[in-house]
């Protein structure tokens, strides 16, 4: 049996001000970086113990790793970054407002947009001063395949490859995981791996900065999975992230 730790970002300065974050690389507010290092002292209690760790691209999922590894007295393990783990593109959404957005658009709307499956929200224009197309963090990437707006389906579709090639493999090796990322990113893997249903996925949200534990097979197939912590305390801030997209 193996197991991971996925752990979304700690509340990060747009969760607080409730705009549609996706590739913005904001900071962690100090209620996030409580989160992380919580989510820290949870795991050493619990007996976790990693070698190798994984996050995205974006500082909110950078620093949350590093608090909970501080806590842990292991900020030396070995840290792999991917844009493949970054937050789902929101498009021309990013920067704007949750509520005001659902005022303007309806909630019905917005919950498309947050939450469907396919649908993505309006693309950014590749000339707006919020793509991240000449950002020098992505200078290695092909500028075609940085997004301008992206579904859950087609974050499933760049998140799966690394699973496939770099994560799952590392688990097979005896690797203990630990992965920072992000609500989305991590609602791709879970839907991977839970095998949740296009439909269904609407309804998951991820709380920010609770580890979430997947006890694995020998086929990395889910025998069970669980916030760390307060069970209830974590149904309450996935059902808090639910609502953020409401007039
Ligand atoms: O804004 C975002 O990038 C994400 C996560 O904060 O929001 P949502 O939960 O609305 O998908």
């Amino acid at each position: 049996m193996y197991k991971i730790v996925l752990i979304r970002h700690g509340e990060s300065t747009w969760n607080l001000e409730n705009r549609f974050t996706g590739w913005t690389d904001v900071d962690l507010t100090p209620t996030g970086v409580e989160q992380a290092k919580q989510a820290g002292r949870l795991l050493k209690e619990a007996g976790f113990d990693f070698d190798i760790t994984y996050t995205s691209m974006l500082k909110r999922a950078v620093w949350t790793l590093w608090h909970t590894l501080d806590q842990m007295d292991r900020t030396w393990l070995p840290v792999v970054h991917s844009w493949r783990l970054n937050e789902r593109h929101y498009g021309a959404l990013q920067g704007l407002n949750k509520g005001e957005t659902a005022k303007k658009f309806g909630d019905e709307q917005v919950l498309v947009w947050r939450r469907s499956y396919d649908t993505p929200p309006p693309a950014l224009e590749a000339s707006d001063a919020r793509s991240e197309r000449s950002d020098l963090r992505y200078a290695k990437m092909n500028p075609q395949d940085i997004p301008l707006t992206e579904c859950l389906k087609d974050t499933v579709e760049r998140v799966l490859p690394f699973w496939n090639d770099s994560v799952a493999p590392a688990i097979k090796l005896g690797k203990r995981v630990v992965i920072a990322a992000h609500g989305n990113s991590i609602r791709a893997l879970v839907k991977y791996l839970d095998g949740i249903a296009d439909d269904a996925i609407v309804g998951v949200n991820i709380p920010n900065g609770i580890p979430l534990v997947y006890e694995l097979d020998e086929n990395l197939k889910p025998i069970k999975s669980y916030y760390l912590g307060d069970a209830e305390a974590a149904a309450k801030a996935a059902a808090a992230v639910a609502s953020q997209g409401k007039a």
